[in-house]
């Protein structure tokens, strides 16, 4: 190992997303096969048990780049040095919650460890939130951290963008790789919009490959309500394909985009589309491996634009409970 090796963290690290994601962190997908790796896992007390289980057997795959594991229940020492921060931990809506009972509890989680990023972070922190409310969390930790640039609190729309790629690959019948611009605007919710605008099979407009009724009908409501088909069918929910989404998320954001293409990241708007700034929204994004770049100068069709802005309303509405909570 001759490079300096990357602090990660992740919160929730004992959960089902934390084991299918740490290990692929260890091997090196994360950040590429040259980049050793420390790994602080973060999670509360009554789990830390089983992430020693789960360290034991990082450890017992002799990854060439795991460099050390430290496993804490403090938020300051969990984030000391991160270079890469992965908050998957997050309080899940449970039986007769409300929404702003859930936005409450994951307040409590998100503001303390946006303040302890804030605080003992590396200079360069990157941070992508996949607890759920992703985007609206994510929202919360980066006004809790003064210090550190917005542009470094993202929300995981990856998984979106990924379900997208893969509805209209089977639909067409083609390899994923050949589906180039695919995009989901906004919210990792139900309201999101999987748009295929801009999207290319082999080069071609994908928009003359399919029809308007395919579109509405069955593909943007199967992307969007992909999160309930999974638990319906998993009795769980996603776990595998989500840490597959942080993984690519943060791979594109350290390593670049591939040229001619682009990802969705849900990142904090500085107004591109109409979308009020500030808030942490799916765009098309790309990265040459320093910051997140919205795409700019996209024509937007009519229903692209009240997709934009049904995702805009409810962001803001997620923002509006959250400040009266006093957690902004
Ligand atoms: N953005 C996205 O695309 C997706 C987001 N998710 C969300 O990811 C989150 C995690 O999912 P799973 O791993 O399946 O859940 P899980 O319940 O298996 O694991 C969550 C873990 O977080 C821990 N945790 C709770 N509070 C914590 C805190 N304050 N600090 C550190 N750790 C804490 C728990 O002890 C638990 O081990 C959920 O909110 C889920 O809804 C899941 C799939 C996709
Ligand atoms: O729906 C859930 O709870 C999990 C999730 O975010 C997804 O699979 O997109």
């Amino acid at each position: 190992m001759t490079k300096t090796p990357v602090t990660v963290t992740v919160t929730g690290a004992a959960g089902q997303i934390g084991y299918a994601l740490l290990f692929r962190i260890a091997s090196g997908q994360l950040l590429g096969p040259d980049t050793p790796v420390k790994i602080n896992m973060l999670e509360i007390p009554p789990a830390l048990k089983a992430a020693e289980g789960t360290a034991m057997e990082l450890n017992d795959c002799a990854f060439p780049l795991l460099d050390s594991i430290n496993i804490t229940d403090d938020a300051n020492k969990g984030f000391d040095g991160a270079n890469v921060a992965l908050l998957v931990g997050a309080r899940p809506r449970t039986k007769g919650m409300e929404r702003a009972d859930l936005l409450k509890a994951n307040g409590g989680i998100f503001g303390p460890q946006g303040k302890a990023i804030n605080d003992h972070a590396a200079d360069d922190i990157r941070v992508l939130v996949v607890g759920n409310p992703a985007n609206t969390n994510a929202l919360i930790a980066s006004a809790a951290a003064p210090d550190v640039p917005a542009s470094r609190f993202t929300a995981m729309m990856r998984l979106d963008h990924n379900r997208a790629i893969s509805q209209l690959a089977e639909k067409l019948n083609v390899p994923v790789a050949d589906i180039k611009k695919m995009l989901v605007w906004g919210n990792h919710s139900a309201d999101q919009y999987p748009d295929v605008s801009y999207a290319t099979v082999a080069g071609k407009p994908a928009a003359d490959m399919v029809d308007s009724a395919w579109l509405e009908e069955y593909f943007v409501p199967t992307v969007a309500k992909r999160g309930a088909a999974i638990i319906e069918a998993r009795g769980a929910s996603s776990a595998a394909s989500a840490a597959n989404a942080a993984i690519d998320h943060v791979y594109n954001w350290v390593n670049g985009t591939p040229e001619n293409d682009w990802v969705t990241a849900g990142v904090a708007s500085d107004g591109s589309y109409g979308v009020p700034e500030g808030l942490i929204y799916g765009f098309p994004c790309t990265s040459k491996g320093a910051e997140w770049e919205i795409v700019q100068g996209l024509e937007l069709s009519e229903a692209t634009k009240a997709g934009i802005q049904k995702n805009i309303e409810a962001l803001e509405s997620e923002r509006d409970a959250v400040r009266e909570l006093g957690l902004l």
